[in-house]
């Protein structure tokens, strides 16, 4: 049995980032860049108003003759001269000799003239060439995760497609003769299954959608089978279930059949203590255990981490989390806890309901509370550190 820390070194140690490919922007949504990426352009790339008004020289700012204007859009800019001043209108490029946008709001305009009632800071309302950014200089840097703004923001710097890590193709595999899909009324001593879909969620939530899911009967020869066709296609292979000690719990051998390397048997955690891990070449295998709250909770310390890693991300682990503890707490088996809770605040409460069995506090959850093995007794006032689930 291993510490949670030397688990989570083995995961990072096993989880090499996939192929880069080169999508088009519509579809790098959710993955991770695999390249810094420059500025093509400048942003913005010609001198632009930012507001409805006037475009006028801040020295001649007195009364002035309206001689043209310009939309946003216009390819032809028209001449500005002193004494004069151009309509302008917000995202349109501001005429050579102009430094200034005076907002409609400030001025009276009496036919052709222009009467200034304030006079505007000099440069106000006028972006200059590459406010936002220069040409060449580094827009988002390798390994960010691209999301809607980052989207936004390449398309206007004018790419059509941006090279990023694949995601992964995941197998889900379910285990257990006692489960039965959902649909039908219950059969006698049956559980109606979930953590396919609840995993499956998951993985979604994280981006990932290309999952195949499959249910496999408890015996060793479906077991085989089941992860050898699965070897053949995913990059990770998550099994749920029979992963422990019982005599129809085939998982472990079924990986070491098909030539899986485990790299760690249980870890020193509750709950979660029989994961599974290990690897076959670029392909990484989870056994996770069975009891729904083990396998989420495994997924959110290892296997999302791990996924994320092998997407590119450069901080995979959920963001550790300081609050004040609400109700005294012991630990005295020596192992780390991580227990489903609800943060308020700066105030953390775990609640009552923590078997592995249980999802009615997971569902209610927004943090996992860390307790270390050595933190045996944990006080009412205590900072106590959590994992966050508003990711
Ligand atoms: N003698 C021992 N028994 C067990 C130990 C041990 O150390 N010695 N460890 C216990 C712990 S801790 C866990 S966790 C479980 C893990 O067992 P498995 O991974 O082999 O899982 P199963 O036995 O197949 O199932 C456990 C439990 O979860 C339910 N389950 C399974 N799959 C699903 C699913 N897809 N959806 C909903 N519920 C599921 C299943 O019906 C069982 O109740 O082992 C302990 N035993
Ligand atoms: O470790 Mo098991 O996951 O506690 O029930």
């Amino acid at each position: 049995m291993i510490a949670v820390s030397e688990a989570q070194k083995l995961i990072e140690a096993h989880s090499l980032t996939l192929q880069v490919i080169e999508v088009n922007l519509e579809e790098a949504f959710g993955h991770y860049l695999a390249e810094d990426l420059n500025a093509p352009i400048s942003l913005p790339s010609f001198r632009q108003s930012a507001m409805d008004g006037y475009a006028i020289i801040h020295s001649e700012a007195k009364n002035l003759k309206i001689t043209g204007q310009v939309q946003a859009g216009d390819v032809q800019v028209p001449a500005l001269n002193p004494g004069e001043a151009i309509r302008i209108f917000t995202g349109a490029p501001v005429p050579e000799l102009a430094d200034t946008v005076i907002i409609q709001e400030h001025t009276t305009r009496e036919g052709d003239n222009l009467i200034l009632n304030q006079i505007p800071a000099k440069n106000a309302n006028v972006r200059p060439v590459g406010e936002q950014l220069k040409v060449g200089d580094l827009a988002l840097t390798k390994g960010h995760r691209i999301n809607e703004a980052s989207i936004g923001f390449l398309a206007g710097l004018g790419f059509t497609s941006v090279p990023v890590y694949k995601k992964p193709r995941v197998a889900l595999l379910t285990t257990g003769n006692e489960l039965q899909e959902r649909g039908a009324p219950l059969k006698p001593n049956h559980i109606y299954e979930s953590n396919g879909i609840m995993l499956e969620m998951a993985l979604k939530r994280i981006g990932i959608s290309q999952i195949e899911k499959i249910k496999v009967p408890d015996t060793l020869e479906a077991t085989v089978k089941a992860v050898k066709k699965t070897l053949e296609q995913a990059d990770v292979l998550l099994i749920s279930g029979g992963i422990s000690v019982g005599d129809y719990d085939f998982v472990q051998e079924a990986l070491r059949e098909n030539g899986v390397q485990e790299h760690f048997y249980k870890v020193n955690q509750k709950p979660g203590k029989p994961l599974w891990f290990g690897t076959q070449a670029d392909q990484s295998v989870f056994g996770l255990p069975g009891n729904p709250a083990s396998s989420l909770t495994c997924f959110y310390v290892y296997v999302l981490p791990h996924l994320r890693l092998r997407m590119g991300s450069k901080k995979p682990f959920l963001e550790e989390r300081k609050a004040i503890l609400q109700q005294d707490l012991r630990n005295p088996h020596d192992k780390t806890l991580f227990l489903k809770a609800g943060v308020d605040q700066n105030r953390i409460m775990p609640f009552t309901g923590q078997a592995s069995s249980m999802l009615n506090t997971y569902a209610v959850s927004n943090a996992l509370l860390v307790i270390e093995p050595h933190q045996t007794g944990v006080k009412q006032g205590d900072t106590v550190t959590y994992l966050d689930l508003n990711f």
